[in-house]
Protein backbone atom coordinates (compact mmCIF):
# COMPACT_ATOMS: atom_id res chain seq x y z
CA UNK A 1 0.00 0.00 0.00
CA UNK A 2 1.43 3.40 -0.81
CA UNK A 3 -0.46 5.47 2.07
CA UNK A 4 1.66 5.78 5.17
CA UNK A 5 2.18 8.26 8.58
CA UNK A 6 5.50 8.27 9.51
CA UNK A 7 7.13 10.91 12.54
CA UNK A 8 9.91 13.41 11.62
CA UNK A 9 10.18 13.69 16.20
CA UNK A 10 10.48 10.81 18.70
CA UNK A 11 8.64 12.88 20.95
CA UNK A 12 5.76 13.11 18.58
CA UNK A 13 6.06 9.52 17.70
CA UNK A 14 6.02 8.16 21.36
CA UNK A 15 3.04 10.37 22.37
CA UNK A 16 1.23 9.36 18.91
CA UNK A 17 1.89 5.45 19.84
CA UNK A 18 0.96 5.80 23.58
CA UNK A 19 -3.00 7.12 21.95
CA UNK A 20 -2.94 4.32 19.78
CA UNK A 21 -2.03 1.84 22.53
CA UNK A 22 -5.22 3.15 24.47
CA UNK A 23 -7.45 3.72 21.66
CA UNK A 24 -6.34 -0.39 20.08
CA UNK A 25 -6.93 -1.44 23.78
CA UNK A 26 -10.88 0.30 23.53
CA UNK A 27 -11.10 -1.68 19.97
CA UNK A 28 -11.57 1.87 18.23
CA UNK A 29 -10.27 1.30 15.06
CA UNK A 30 -13.23 -2.03 14.71
CA UNK A 31 -15.91 -0.29 16.16
CA UNK A 32 -15.18 2.56 13.67
CA UNK A 33 -14.46 0.93 10.97
CA UNK A 34 -17.66 -0.69 11.06
CA UNK A 35 -19.88 2.32 11.46
CA UNK A 36 -20.61 2.22 15.76
CA UNK A 37 -22.36 6.09 16.34
CA UNK A 38 -20.66 5.36 20.21
CA UNK A 39 -17.64 6.46 19.85
CA UNK A 40 -18.36 10.22 20.76
CA UNK A 41 -20.42 9.52 23.56
CA UNK A 42 -24.05 9.89 24.31
CA UNK A 43 -24.72 13.47 23.24
CA UNK A 44 -23.30 12.63 19.57
CA UNK A 45 -24.52 9.05 18.80
CA UNK A 46 -27.97 10.53 17.15
CA UNK A 47 -26.06 12.51 15.02
CA UNK A 48 -22.86 10.12 14.33
CA UNK A 49 -25.95 7.04 13.58
CA UNK A 50 -26.65 9.38 10.28
CA UNK A 51 -22.66 10.60 9.61
CA UNK A 52 -20.32 7.46 9.11
CA UNK A 53 -21.49 6.74 5.40
CA UNK A 54 -18.10 8.57 4.31
CA UNK A 55 -16.17 4.80 5.40
CA UNK A 56 -18.05 2.96 2.71
CA UNK A 57 -17.77 5.51 0.03
CA UNK A 58 -15.03 3.89 -2.08
CA UNK A 59 -17.46 0.89 -3.02
CA UNK A 60 -20.86 3.05 -2.57
CA UNK A 61 -19.44 5.61 -4.40
CA UNK A 62 -18.40 3.70 -7.43
CA UNK A 63 -22.60 2.91 -8.71
CA UNK A 64 -22.21 6.93 -9.44
CA UNK A 65 -19.82 6.59 -12.02
CA UNK A 66 -21.71 5.38 -15.03
CA UNK A 67 -24.56 8.19 -13.97
CA UNK A 68 -21.66 10.78 -13.92
CA UNK A 69 -19.75 9.43 -17.16
CA UNK A 70 -23.19 10.21 -19.15
CA UNK A 71 -23.35 13.68 -18.13
CA UNK A 72 -19.93 14.32 -19.19
CA UNK A 73 -20.28 12.71 -22.12
CA UNK A 74 -23.19 14.89 -22.86
CA UNK A 75 -21.16 18.20 -22.05
CA UNK A 76 -18.52 16.94 -24.20
CA UNK A 77 -21.06 16.77 -27.02
CA UNK A 78 -22.33 19.98 -26.35
CA UNK A 79 -18.60 21.81 -26.37
CA UNK A 80 -19.45 22.81 -22.59
CA UNK A 81 -16.02 23.23 -21.35
CA UNK A 82 -16.16 26.02 -18.80
CA UNK A 83 -17.18 24.20 -15.69
CA UNK A 84 -18.01 26.68 -12.74
CA UNK A 85 -19.06 25.31 -10.21
CA UNK A 86 -21.23 27.28 -7.05
CA UNK A 87 -20.48 25.67 -3.43
CA UNK A 88 -19.40 26.53 -0.18
CA UNK A 89 -17.38 24.61 2.26
CA UNK A 90 -17.66 20.82 1.63
CA UNK A 91 -19.80 21.27 -1.14
CA UNK A 92 -16.60 22.74 -3.24
CA UNK A 93 -12.87 22.78 -1.66
CA UNK A 94 -12.44 18.89 -2.39
CA UNK A 95 -13.49 19.41 -6.26
CA UNK A 96 -10.87 22.79 -5.92
CA UNK A 97 -8.32 20.50 -4.81
CA UNK A 98 -9.02 17.47 -6.47
CA UNK A 99 -8.95 19.73 -10.40
CA UNK A 100 -5.73 21.48 -8.83
CA UNK A 101 -4.20 17.95 -8.39
CA UNK A 102 -5.28 17.00 -12.31
CA UNK A 103 -4.60 20.24 -13.26
CA UNK A 104 -7.79 20.42 -14.69
CA UNK A 105 -9.84 24.15 -14.88
CA UNK A 106 -12.77 24.48 -12.81
CA UNK A 107 -14.19 27.88 -11.96
CA UNK A 108 -15.32 27.78 -8.01
CA UNK A 109 -17.68 29.74 -6.60
CA UNK A 110 -17.49 30.35 -2.91
CA UNK A 111 -17.95 33.76 -2.78
CA UNK A 112 -20.07 36.91 -2.19
CA UNK A 113 -17.84 39.03 -3.77
CA UNK A 114 -19.45 40.82 -7.07
CA UNK A 115 -16.47 41.11 -8.94
CA UNK A 116 -15.53 37.74 -8.45
CA UNK A 117 -18.59 36.39 -9.59
CA UNK A 118 -19.06 38.78 -12.59
CA UNK A 119 -15.78 37.89 -14.00
CA UNK A 120 -17.08 33.82 -13.89
CA UNK A 121 -20.39 35.09 -15.72
CA UNK A 122 -18.13 36.49 -18.66
CA UNK A 123 -15.82 34.04 -18.86
CA UNK A 124 -17.84 31.99 -22.10
CA UNK A 125 -21.23 31.86 -20.62
CA UNK A 126 -21.82 30.06 -23.76
CA UNK A 127 -19.88 27.38 -23.23
CA UNK A 128 -20.13 27.43 -19.61
CA UNK A 129 -22.14 24.37 -17.52
CA UNK A 130 -22.99 25.21 -14.09
CA UNK A 131 -23.05 22.52 -11.28
CA UNK A 132 -25.14 23.80 -7.86
CA UNK A 133 -23.45 22.14 -4.99
CA UNK A 134 -25.44 22.05 -1.38
CA UNK A 135 -26.07 19.59 0.40
CA UNK A 136 -28.65 21.22 3.01
CA UNK A 137 -30.16 23.18 -0.64
CA UNK A 138 -30.84 26.03 1.32
CA UNK A 139 -27.06 28.15 1.71
CA UNK A 140 -27.54 31.82 0.95
CA UNK A 141 -23.99 32.22 -1.59
CA UNK A 142 -25.00 28.97 -3.54
CA UNK A 143 -29.09 30.20 -3.49
CA UNK A 144 -27.74 33.50 -5.17
CA UNK A 145 -25.38 32.23 -7.82
CA UNK A 146 -28.33 29.59 -8.49
CA UNK A 147 -30.34 32.72 -9.44
CA UNK A 148 -27.86 34.79 -11.21
CA UNK A 149 -27.03 32.11 -13.47
CA UNK A 150 -30.18 31.41 -14.25
CA UNK A 151 -31.06 35.28 -15.15
CA UNK A 152 -27.82 35.40 -17.52
CA UNK A 153 -28.42 32.05 -18.95
CA UNK A 154 -32.11 33.63 -19.92
CA UNK A 155 -30.50 36.94 -20.39
CA UNK A 156 -28.24 35.31 -23.31
CA UNK A 157 -31.05 32.79 -24.87
CA UNK A 158 -29.38 29.80 -23.53
CA UNK A 159 -31.97 27.49 -21.60
CA UNK A 160 -30.75 26.77 -18.02
CA UNK A 161 -32.29 23.21 -18.12
CA UNK A 162 -29.49 22.53 -20.48
CA UNK A 163 -26.74 23.96 -18.57
CA UNK A 164 -27.12 23.49 -14.82
CA UNK A 165 -26.44 20.01 -12.80
CA UNK A 166 -27.55 19.78 -9.30
CA UNK A 167 -26.03 18.21 -6.35
CA UNK A 168 -28.00 17.58 -3.61
CA UNK A 169 -29.13 15.19 -0.64
CA UNK A 170 -32.92 13.52 -0.82
CA UNK A 171 -35.18 15.29 -0.04
CA UNK A 172 -33.67 19.27 0.22
CA UNK A 173 -35.67 22.20 -1.23
CA UNK A 174 -33.29 22.61 -3.67
CA UNK A 175 -34.10 18.70 -4.77
CA UNK A 176 -37.25 19.81 -5.54
CA UNK A 177 -37.04 23.14 -7.34
CA UNK A 178 -34.37 21.60 -9.68
CA UNK A 179 -36.97 18.91 -10.18
CA UNK A 180 -39.19 21.21 -11.36
CA UNK A 181 -37.07 23.49 -13.11
CA UNK A 182 -35.98 20.60 -15.06
CA UNK A 183 -32.51 20.32 -14.16
CA UNK A 184 -30.28 17.34 -14.32
CA UNK A 185 -30.25 16.42 -10.35
CA UNK A 186 -27.52 13.98 -8.83
CA UNK A 187 -28.63 12.91 -5.12
CA UNK A 188 -25.71 12.59 -2.74
CA UNK A 189 -25.54 10.04 0.02
CA UNK A 190 -27.27 12.19 3.00
CA UNK A 191 -25.20 9.69 5.51
CA UNK A 192 -22.25 11.27 4.89
CA UNK A 193 -21.66 15.15 6.30
CA UNK A 194 -20.76 17.95 4.06
CA UNK A 195 -16.97 18.19 5.34
CA UNK A 196 -16.46 14.44 5.18
CA UNK A 197 -18.54 14.59 1.71
CA UNK A 198 -15.16 14.30 -0.73
CA UNK A 199 -15.68 11.10 -2.27
CA UNK A 200 -19.56 11.67 -2.74
CA UNK A 201 -21.16 13.21 -5.28
CA UNK A 202 -20.21 16.17 -3.89
CA UNK A 203 -16.57 15.89 -4.76
CA UNK A 204 -16.96 13.78 -8.23
CA UNK A 205 -19.30 15.22 -10.26
CA UNK A 206 -18.27 18.65 -10.76
CA UNK A 207 -14.27 17.11 -10.72
CA UNK A 208 -15.28 14.59 -13.54
CA UNK A 209 -17.08 17.10 -15.84
CA UNK A 210 -13.44 19.49 -15.51
CA UNK A 211 -11.53 16.51 -16.57
CA UNK A 212 -10.19 14.66 -13.65
CA UNK A 213 -10.34 11.25 -13.37
CA UNK A 214 -12.73 10.13 -10.30
CA UNK A 215 -12.69 6.35 -10.58
CA UNK A 216 -8.84 6.63 -9.83
CA UNK A 217 -9.04 8.09 -6.56
CA UNK A 218 -12.06 5.85 -5.88
CA UNK A 219 -9.35 3.55 -6.47
CA UNK A 220 -6.91 5.06 -4.48
CA UNK A 221 -9.32 5.31 -1.19
CA UNK A 222 -10.65 1.51 -1.56
CA UNK A 223 -6.68 0.67 -1.60
CA UNK A 224 -6.45 1.93 2.21
CA UNK A 225 -9.90 1.31 3.20
CA UNK A 226 -9.14 -2.12 4.85
CA UNK A 227 -5.65 -0.81 6.86
CA UNK A 228 -8.50 1.51 8.89
CA UNK A 229 -9.98 -1.54 10.28
CA UNK A 230 -7.29 -2.88 12.20
CA UNK A 231 -4.97 -1.95 15.33
CA UNK A 232 -1.15 -1.56 13.01
CA UNK A 233 0.13 -0.40 10.09
CA UNK A 234 -2.97 1.80 9.85
CA UNK A 235 -2.17 5.24 9.04
CA UNK A 236 -5.92 7.05 10.13
CA UNK A 237 -5.24 5.48 13.50
CA UNK A 238 -1.72 7.04 13.38
CA UNK A 239 -2.77 10.46 12.15
CA UNK A 240 -5.32 10.56 14.34
CA UNK A 241 -4.05 9.69 17.29
CA UNK A 242 -0.96 12.15 17.09
CA UNK A 243 -3.25 15.41 16.41
CA UNK A 244 -5.37 14.10 18.76
CA UNK A 245 -2.51 13.47 21.28
CA UNK A 246 -0.86 16.47 20.47
CA UNK A 247 -4.04 18.88 20.75
CA UNK A 248 -4.62 17.14 24.34
CA UNK A 249 -1.30 18.15 25.08
CA UNK A 250 -1.25 21.66 24.14
CA UNK A 251 0.15 20.97 21.13
CA UNK A 252 -3.19 22.33 19.51
CA UNK A 253 -2.19 24.50 16.26
CA UNK A 254 -2.04 22.56 13.42
CA UNK A 255 0.58 23.60 10.82
CA UNK A 256 -0.22 22.11 7.48
CA UNK A 257 2.82 21.51 5.12
CA UNK A 258 2.42 20.48 1.61
CA UNK A 259 5.89 22.49 0.16
CA UNK A 260 7.02 19.27 -1.45
CA UNK A 261 3.41 17.68 -2.52
CA UNK A 262 2.28 16.85 -6.04
CA UNK A 263 -0.93 17.34 -4.57
CA UNK A 264 -2.03 20.81 -5.00
CA UNK A 265 -3.98 22.75 -2.15
CA UNK A 266 -4.99 19.57 0.07
CA UNK A 267 -4.46 21.97 3.10
CA UNK A 268 -6.95 24.33 1.83
CA UNK A 269 -9.72 21.44 2.37
CA UNK A 270 -8.24 19.29 5.42
CA UNK A 271 -7.97 22.88 7.14
CA UNK A 272 -11.85 23.08 6.69
CA UNK A 273 -12.29 19.14 7.81
CA UNK A 274 -10.49 19.43 11.09
CA UNK A 275 -11.38 23.54 12.08
CA UNK A 276 -15.14 22.54 11.65
CA UNK A 277 -14.79 18.96 13.07
CA UNK A 278 -13.36 19.54 16.45
CA UNK A 279 -13.52 23.58 17.10
CA UNK A 280 -16.16 23.44 19.95
CA UNK A 281 -16.75 23.73 23.28
CA UNK A 282 -13.90 25.90 23.85
CA UNK A 283 -11.68 23.00 22.37
CA UNK A 284 -10.25 22.65 19.61
CA UNK A 285 -7.50 21.75 17.03
CA UNK A 286 -6.50 25.16 14.82
CA UNK A 287 -4.91 23.96 11.40
CA UNK A 288 -2.86 26.91 10.17
CA UNK A 289 -2.47 27.00 6.15
CA UNK A 290 0.29 28.55 4.49
CA UNK A 291 3.37 29.99 6.98
CA UNK A 292 6.06 28.37 8.15
CA UNK A 293 6.10 27.26 12.24
CA UNK A 294 6.67 29.56 15.02
CA UNK A 295 8.72 28.94 18.40
CA UNK A 296 5.42 29.30 20.40
CA UNK A 297 5.95 25.55 21.29
CA UNK A 298 1.95 24.95 21.16
CA UNK A 299 2.10 23.76 17.17
CA UNK A 300 2.16 20.31 14.93
CA UNK A 301 3.82 20.45 12.05
CA UNK A 302 1.94 17.58 9.66
CA UNK A 303 3.35 17.36 5.81
CA UNK A 304 2.12 16.04 3.09
CA UNK A 305 4.32 14.32 1.36
CA UNK A 306 6.87 16.60 3.24
CA UNK A 307 9.20 15.58 5.88
CA UNK A 308 7.52 17.02 9.56
CA UNK A 309 6.81 16.02 12.90
CA UNK A 310 4.17 13.84 11.13
CA UNK A 311 4.51 13.17 7.32
CA UNK A 312 1.24 11.70 5.75
CA UNK A 313 2.33 10.20 2.18
CA UNK A 314 -0.15 8.94 -0.37
CA UNK A 315 -2.30 9.43 -3.61
CA UNK A 316 -5.41 12.25 -2.85
CA UNK A 317 -8.10 9.26 -2.98
CA UNK A 318 -6.48 7.93 0.21
CA UNK A 319 -5.20 11.15 1.95
CA UNK A 320 -9.20 12.21 1.78
CA UNK A 321 -10.48 8.83 3.55
CA UNK A 322 -7.54 8.71 6.11
CA UNK A 323 -7.51 12.48 7.43
CA UNK A 324 -11.62 12.34 7.80
CA UNK A 325 -11.07 8.78 9.70
CA UNK A 326 -8.05 10.69 11.88
CA UNK A 327 -10.25 13.45 12.83
CA UNK A 328 -13.30 11.37 13.46
CA UNK A 329 -10.06 9.62 16.16
CA UNK A 330 -8.89 13.32 17.20
CA UNK A 331 -12.41 13.73 18.09
CA UNK A 332 -12.78 11.34 20.02
CA UNK A 333 -9.31 11.59 21.99
CA UNK A 334 -10.51 15.71 22.65
CA UNK A 335 -14.22 14.84 23.45
CA UNK A 336 -16.11 16.29 21.28
CA UNK A 337 -18.91 15.36 18.37
CA UNK A 338 -16.73 15.82 15.10
CA UNK A 339 -19.97 15.81 12.92
CA UNK A 340 -21.92 18.72 14.11
CA UNK A 341 -21.11 22.93 13.50
CA UNK A 342 -23.06 24.15 16.48
CA UNK A 343 -21.39 27.84 16.27
CA UNK A 344 -21.93 28.24 11.94
CA UNK A 345 -25.24 28.96 12.43
CA UNK A 346 -25.12 32.02 14.69
CA UNK A 347 -23.33 34.43 12.05
CA UNK A 348 -25.79 33.40 9.30
CA UNK A 349 -28.16 34.34 11.99
CA UNK A 350 -26.65 37.67 12.44
CA UNK A 351 -26.36 38.08 8.31
CA UNK A 352 -30.04 37.98 7.80
CA UNK A 353 -30.97 40.00 11.11
CA UNK A 354 -28.93 42.96 9.97
CA UNK A 355 -30.18 42.86 6.18
CA UNK A 356 -33.72 42.64 7.19
CA UNK A 357 -33.24 45.41 10.02
CA UNK A 358 -31.23 47.72 7.76
CA UNK A 359 -34.79 47.26 4.92
CA UNK A 360 -33.68 49.60 2.42
CA UNK A 361 -31.34 51.62 3.95
CA UNK A 362 -27.60 51.77 4.67
CA UNK A 363 -26.06 48.55 6.89
CA UNK A 364 -25.05 48.97 10.44
CA UNK A 365 -21.45 49.93 9.81
CA UNK A 366 -21.25 52.87 12.87
CA UNK A 367 -18.60 55.18 11.74
CA UNK A 368 -14.82 54.68 11.45
CA UNK A 369 -12.58 54.95 14.22
CA UNK A 370 -9.93 56.13 11.67
CA UNK A 371 -8.78 57.13 8.46
CA UNK A 372 -5.79 56.20 6.64
CA UNK A 373 -5.40 56.69 2.85
CA UNK A 374 -7.97 54.15 1.22
CA UNK A 375 -8.18 52.01 4.11
CA UNK A 376 -11.01 52.94 7.17
CA UNK A 377 -10.55 51.00 10.36
CA UNK A 378 -13.80 49.93 12.30
CA UNK A 379 -13.46 49.28 15.79
CA UNK A 380 -12.47 49.54 19.39
CA UNK A 381 -9.08 51.36 19.14
CA UNK A 382 -7.20 52.47 22.47
CA UNK A 383 -5.97 56.27 22.45
CA UNK A 384 -2.47 55.93 21.20
CA UNK A 385 -3.31 54.29 17.79
CA UNK A 386 -3.24 56.77 14.75
CA UNK A 387 -2.54 54.79 11.68
CA UNK A 388 -3.30 52.25 10.11
CA UNK A 389 0.54 50.64 10.89
CA UNK A 390 -0.80 51.35 14.66
CA UNK A 391 -3.74 49.35 14.12
CA UNK A 392 -1.55 46.36 13.02
CA UNK A 393 0.91 46.94 15.45
CA UNK A 394 -1.72 47.02 18.17
CA UNK A 395 -3.65 44.12 16.84
CA UNK A 396 -0.43 42.06 16.77
CA UNK A 397 0.26 42.66 20.64
CA UNK A 398 -2.44 42.24 21.73
CA UNK A 399 -2.95 38.36 21.07
CA UNK A 400 -2.72 36.26 24.10
CA UNK A 401 -0.73 33.48 24.96
CA UNK A 402 -1.98 30.78 23.46
CA UNK A 403 -3.56 32.76 20.80
CA UNK A 404 -3.76 33.46 17.19
CA UNK A 405 -4.38 36.20 14.88
CA UNK A 406 -6.85 35.17 12.19
CA UNK A 407 -6.91 37.89 9.19
CA UNK A 408 -10.48 37.71 7.17
CA UNK A 409 -10.89 38.92 3.80
CA UNK A 410 -13.83 39.77 2.36
CA UNK A 411 -12.73 40.62 -1.13
CA UNK A 412 -12.30 39.15 -4.56
CA UNK A 413 -9.61 36.36 -4.12
CA UNK A 414 -8.32 36.07 -7.50
CA UNK A 415 -8.33 40.22 -7.90
CA UNK A 416 -4.17 40.04 -8.03
CA UNK A 417 -4.32 37.73 -11.51
CA UNK A 418 -6.06 40.77 -13.03
CA UNK A 419 -3.03 43.21 -12.19
CA UNK A 420 -1.17 43.72 -16.27
CA UNK A 421 2.51 42.27 -15.94
CA UNK A 422 4.71 43.17 -18.60
CA UNK A 423 4.93 41.16 -21.70
CA UNK A 424 8.55 39.69 -21.42
CA UNK A 425 8.23 39.45 -17.27
CA UNK A 426 9.79 36.00 -16.02
CA UNK A 427 7.54 34.35 -14.07
CA UNK A 428 9.44 35.23 -10.87
CA UNK A 429 8.31 38.55 -11.91
CA UNK A 430 4.78 38.28 -12.36
CA UNK A 431 4.36 36.35 -8.89
CA UNK A 432 5.80 39.10 -7.15
CA UNK A 433 3.59 41.10 -8.75
CA UNK A 434 0.48 39.34 -7.93
CA UNK A 435 2.09 39.08 -4.36
CA UNK A 436 1.95 43.08 -4.01
CA UNK A 437 -1.60 43.50 -4.83
CA UNK A 438 -2.98 40.36 -2.93
CA UNK A 439 -4.68 40.53 -0.11
CA UNK A 440 -3.17 37.25 1.56
CA UNK A 441 0.50 39.03 1.83
CA UNK A 442 -0.54 40.51 4.57
CA UNK A 443 -0.51 36.49 6.31
CA UNK A 444 3.35 36.56 5.72
CA UNK A 445 4.07 39.94 6.43
CA UNK A 446 2.65 40.23 9.70
CA UNK A 447 3.98 36.44 10.69
CA UNK A 448 7.49 37.62 10.69
CA UNK A 449 6.13 40.08 13.03
CA UNK A 450 4.88 37.73 16.10
CA UNK A 451 6.10 34.32 17.18
CA UNK A 452 1.91 33.33 17.14
CA UNK A 453 0.63 31.82 14.43
CA UNK A 454 -1.41 34.35 11.90
CA UNK A 455 -4.11 32.39 9.73
CA UNK A 456 -5.55 33.82 6.58
CA UNK A 457 -8.90 33.26 5.09
CA UNK A 458 -11.40 34.26 2.03
CA UNK A 459 -14.83 35.54 3.64
CA UNK A 460 -17.46 34.15 3.02
CA UNK A 461 -15.78 30.89 2.39
CA UNK A 462 -14.00 30.88 6.32
CA UNK A 463 -17.60 31.36 7.55
CA UNK A 464 -18.28 27.29 6.65
CA UNK A 465 -14.73 26.14 7.72
CA UNK A 466 -12.33 27.72 10.45
CA UNK A 467 -15.51 29.92 11.58
CA UNK A 468 -16.95 27.47 13.76
CA UNK A 469 -13.22 26.87 15.40
CA UNK A 470 -13.23 30.68 15.78
CA UNK A 471 -16.65 31.07 17.89
CA UNK A 472 -16.58 27.61 19.10
CA UNK A 473 -13.04 26.65 19.65
CA UNK A 474 -10.30 28.01 22.47
CA UNK A 475 -11.47 31.83 22.95
CA UNK A 476 -8.03 33.18 21.96
CA UNK A 477 -8.26 34.51 18.79
CA UNK A 478 -7.69 38.09 17.62
CA UNK A 479 -9.44 38.45 14.34
CA UNK A 480 -8.83 41.28 11.25
CA UNK A 481 -11.29 41.73 8.42
CA UNK A 482 -11.35 43.14 5.48
CA UNK A 483 -13.86 44.13 3.60
CA UNK A 484 -13.92 46.45 -0.04
CA UNK A 485 -15.82 49.30 -1.58
CA UNK A 486 -17.64 47.41 -4.16
CA UNK A 487 -18.21 49.75 -7.49
CA UNK A 488 -20.63 47.21 -9.77
CA UNK A 489 -22.65 45.10 -7.23
CA UNK A 490 -24.80 42.70 -9.06
CA UNK A 491 -28.43 41.81 -8.36
CA UNK A 492 -29.97 38.89 -6.52
CA UNK A 493 -32.92 38.09 -9.29
CA UNK A 494 -35.88 37.57 -6.55
CA UNK A 495 -34.05 38.57 -3.95
CA UNK A 496 -34.24 41.98 -1.56
CA UNK A 497 -30.21 41.87 -1.48
CA UNK A 498 -27.81 42.43 -4.21
CA UNK A 499 -24.38 40.54 -3.92
CA UNK A 500 -22.27 43.26 -2.37
CA UNK A 501 -24.64 43.97 0.18
CA UNK A 502 -25.04 40.55 1.19
CA UNK A 503 -21.25 40.10 1.31
CA UNK A 504 -21.03 42.94 3.50
CA UNK A 505 -23.64 42.01 6.18
CA UNK A 506 -21.58 38.56 6.05
CA UNK A 507 -18.66 40.68 7.10
CA UNK A 508 -20.81 42.91 9.52
CA UNK A 509 -22.37 39.55 11.09
CA UNK A 510 -19.15 37.58 11.58
CA UNK A 511 -18.03 40.79 13.68
CA UNK A 512 -20.93 40.70 15.62
CA UNK A 513 -19.97 37.47 16.80
CA UNK A 514 -16.64 38.31 17.88
CA UNK A 515 -17.67 41.24 19.64
CA UNK A 516 -20.29 39.37 21.96
CA UNK A 517 -17.40 37.20 22.55
CA UNK A 518 -15.51 40.25 24.02
CA UNK A 519 -12.52 38.95 21.00
CA UNK A 520 -10.86 41.81 19.72
CA UNK A 521 -12.13 42.22 16.35
CA UNK A 522 -11.03 45.33 13.59
CA UNK A 523 -12.59 45.63 10.15
CA UNK A 524 -10.42 47.51 8.16
CA UNK A 525 -12.99 48.76 4.67
CA UNK A 526 -10.95 49.63 1.93
CA UNK A 527 -12.27 52.34 -0.18
CA UNK A 528 -10.51 51.94 -2.84
CA UNK A 529 -9.56 48.26 -3.54
CA UNK A 530 -6.26 48.44 -5.47
CA UNK A 531 -4.40 51.65 -3.36
CA UNK A 532 -6.34 49.97 -0.66
CA UNK A 533 -4.18 46.10 -0.65
CA UNK A 534 -0.88 48.11 -1.36
CA UNK A 535 -1.51 50.84 1.19
CA UNK A 536 -2.21 47.86 3.61
CA UNK A 537 0.89 45.76 2.90
CA UNK A 538 3.35 48.83 2.97
CA UNK A 539 1.83 49.26 6.64
CA UNK A 540 2.35 46.17 7.30
CA UNK A 541 6.09 46.07 6.65
CA UNK A 542 6.45 49.62 8.44
CA UNK A 543 7.59 48.39 12.13
O1 LIG B 1 -23.59 22.00 1.17
P1 LIG B 1 -24.27 23.05 1.95
O2 LIG B 1 -25.45 22.54 2.69
O3 LIG B 1 -24.63 24.22 1.07
O4 LIG B 1 -23.30 23.58 3.05
C1 LIG B 1 -22.04 24.10 2.76
C2 LIG B 1 -21.23 24.35 4.01
O5 LIG B 1 -21.87 25.29 4.82
C3 LIG B 1 -22.26 25.07 6.15
O6 LIG B 1 -22.28 26.33 6.73
C4 LIG B 1 -21.41 24.10 6.94
O7 LIG B 1 -20.83 24.72 8.04
C5 LIG B 1 -20.34 23.43 6.11
O8 LIG B 1 -19.90 22.28 6.77
C6 LIG B 1 -20.86 23.09 4.75
O9 LIG B 1 -19.89 22.38 4.02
Amino acid sequence: MDMSVTFGDDAVADEASEAVRGLAEASVPQALSSGDPTLWGPEAEEEARVRLGWLGLPTTSRELLPEIAKLVERARAENLEHVVLAGMGGSSLAPEVICASSDVPLTVLDTTDPGQVRRALDDRLDRTILVVSSKSGSTVETDSHRRIYEKAFRDAGIDPADRIVVVTDPGSPLEQSAIEAGYTVILADPNVGGRYSALTAFGLVPSALAGADIAALLDQAAEVLPSLAGDQDNPGLELGAAIGAAAVAGRDKLLLDDSLSGINGLPDWTEQLVAESTGKQGKGILPVVGTDPTDGGDELVAGIDTEAGVQIDGPLGAQFLVWEYATAVAGRLLGINPFDQPNVAESKENTARILRDAGDGPLPTGAPALVDGPVEVYGTLPEHVKDLSGVLTFLLEDIPERGYLAILAFLDREAAFDVPVPEDASFEEITDVWAAHDAATLQGLLSIRTDRPVTFGWGPRYLHSTGQYHKGGPQNGVFLQITGVVENDLEVPGKSFTLGRLQLAQALGDLDAFGKRGRPAVRLHLTDREAGVRHLLAAAREV
